[in-house]
C-alpha cells in the first residue's frame, strides 16, 4: 500500500532568449545561452551547502548554512566507514526478518519496531523502522525479544556507530559556537554529552514502491513533512534518493543521496536557542519506485529538565521570540502533535 503527497513544487524558469529581438547577434545568443544555463543550474541543481569538517574556515559556512537552510552535507567527518557499513548490514538483516519476528520488538511506545504508522497520532508512511534510546541497556532489551540470547552483533554495531556520530555532532555544534562567536564553545554540545541527554536513534527502511506511477501522479510518501524537535539530527542513508528539504519559499528540493557523507538538520530546539537565527528545516522522504532506502538518524537532544531558551550572548538587546519552556514540556507537546504540525508556534511569544 502507498500513501500520497501533493505534487512537488517545481519553480518555473523563464527562457532568457525570449526577451531578445527577432534576429539576435551571435554574442547575444551566447550570452543568452550562458544566462540560460546559469538559470537552469540555479533552478534545477539542489543548493545543498557542503561543509568540509577538516577545513578551518568551515565555521563561517556552517553558520551561513544553518541560517539559510537549516541543513547541510558534511564530508571528512571522521566516522569510520567500517562502523557505517557494519550497522547498515545489521539493519538490513533485521528488516529482512519475517514480520512475525520484527513485530516482537513492537509496537513502538514510542520506542521499538514500527511499520507504516509513525508516532501515536495517526500519521502513516511507506516505512518500517526501529526507534531507540541511545543508551546500550535500553536497546539491548529491545533486541532480546527478537534475537533471543544473541543480540550482541547488532548492539555492538549500534554502540560503535552512535558513539562516533555523537562525537561528530558535538564537533559540529562546537564549530557552530565558534562561528557564532559565543562562549563557552561547548554551550550546545554539553547538552548531548550530559549523562541525562534525551537523544534518540532511528533506523528507517523504505521498501520500493513499484506502483508509484499509477498512483497519485508519482509521489508517494515515505515519511511525511516535518521538523525534528531536538537540537541536531545527523542522517546517513544508502545511495537511494527520497529525502527532500523545504526552502523558505515553501518549494521542495531533492537531496542527492551520498552514502559516504552525513546530512545535518537543525532541530526546533536549536532554532529557539539561537532566537530564530538558525532555521529548523522542514523535510520529508518520498518513496522510490525501484530501490530500498535505508537511513540511520541520530537525534541529539538535551536532558528533559533543560530550559530551552535563546542564549543571552546571542540576543544583543533583542527580545526572545519564545516563551520559556523545558525540553520535557516541548517534547510532551510535540508527541501530542501530528507530524506536519508547526510545533514551535505554541511556544512563540506574541509580539507586543
Ligand atoms: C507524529 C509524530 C512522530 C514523532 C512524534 C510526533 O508526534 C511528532 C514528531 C515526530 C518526530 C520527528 C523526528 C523524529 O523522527 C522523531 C523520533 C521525533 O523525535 O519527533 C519523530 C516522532 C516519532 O516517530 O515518534
Ligand atoms: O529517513 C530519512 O531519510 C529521514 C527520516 C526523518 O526525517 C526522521 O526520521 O525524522
Ligand atoms: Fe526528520
Amino acid at each position: 500500500m502507498c500513501f500520497s503527497v501533493q505534487t512537488i513544487n517545481t519553480r518555473p524558469f523563464s527562457f532568457a532568449y525570449q526577451q531578445q529581438r527577432s534576429h539576435p547577434s551571435t554574442t547575444q545568443y551566447s550570452m543568452a545561452i550562458e544566462q540560460l544555463s546559469y538559470r537552469r543550474a540555479c533552478t534545477l541543481l539542489p543548493h545543498i551547502p557542503l561543509i568540509d569538517l577538516s577545513k578551518p574556515d568551515s565555521k563561517h559556512l556552517l553558520v551561513k548554512a544553518c541560517e539559510e537552510f537549516g541543513f547541510f552535507k558534511v564530508i571528512n567527518h571522521g566516522v569510520p566507514m567500517e562502523f557505517i557499513s557494519k550497522l547498515e548490514s545489521e539493519a538490513i538483516k533485521f528488516f529482512s526478518l519475517p514480520f512475525s519476528d520484527k513485530e516482537k520488538a513492537g509496537p513502538p511506545n514510542p520506542f521499538g519496531y514500527g511499520n507504516k504508522s509513525i508516532g501515536q497520532n495517526g500519521d502513516v508512511g511507506l516505512v518500517e523502522y526501529l526507534l531507540l534510546r541511545t543508551n546500550r541497556d535500553s536497546y539491548s532489551k529491545t533486541f532480546l525479544s527478537v534475537f533471543g540470547e544473541n543480540p550482541e552483533n547488532f548492539c555492538c554495531a549500534l554502540n560503535d556507530y552512535i558513539s562516533s556520530v555523537k562525537r561528530m555532532a558535538c564537533e559540529i555544534l562546537e564549530t557552530m559556537a565558534d562561528g557564532l562567536k559565543i562562549q563557552p564553545r561547548n554551550v550546545f554540545s554539553k547538552l548531548l554529552m550530559d549523562d541525562q541527554s534525551d537523544s534518540l536513534f532511528r533506523l528507517n527502511h523504505y521498501p520500493p514502491c513499484p506502483d508509484i506511477q499509477s498512483m497519485n501522479g508519482g509521489n508517494m510518501i515515505g515519511f511525511g513533512a516535518h521538523t525534528d524537535p531536538q537540537i541536531i539530527s545527523v542522517l546517513r542513508s544508502n545511495n537511494t534518493s527520497g529525502l527532500q528539504i523545504s526552502l523558505r519559499d515553501g518549494s521542495w528540493i531533492s537531496v542527492p543521496p551520498d552514502q559516504d557523507s552525513f546530512f545535518i538538520n537543525v532541530g526546533d530546539s536549536l532554532q529557539v536557542m539561537t532566537n530564530g537565527k538558525f532555521r529548523s528545516v522542514r523535510h520529508r522522504v518520498l518513496a522510490n519506485r525501484s530501490k530500498s532506502r535505508v537511513s540511520m538518524i541520530y537525534f541529539g537532544g538535551p536532558p528533559l529538565s533543560e530550559k530551552i531558551a535563546p542564549l543571552p550572548s546571542l540576543m544583543r538587546g533583542e527580545e526572545s521570540l519564545y516563551k520559556e519552556f523545558t525540553w520535557f514540556e516541548y517534547k510532551k507537546s510535540a508527541y501530542n502533535s501530528r507530524l506536519a504540525d508547526n510545533r514551535l508556534v505554541l511556544f512563540e511569544r506574541i509580539a507586543a
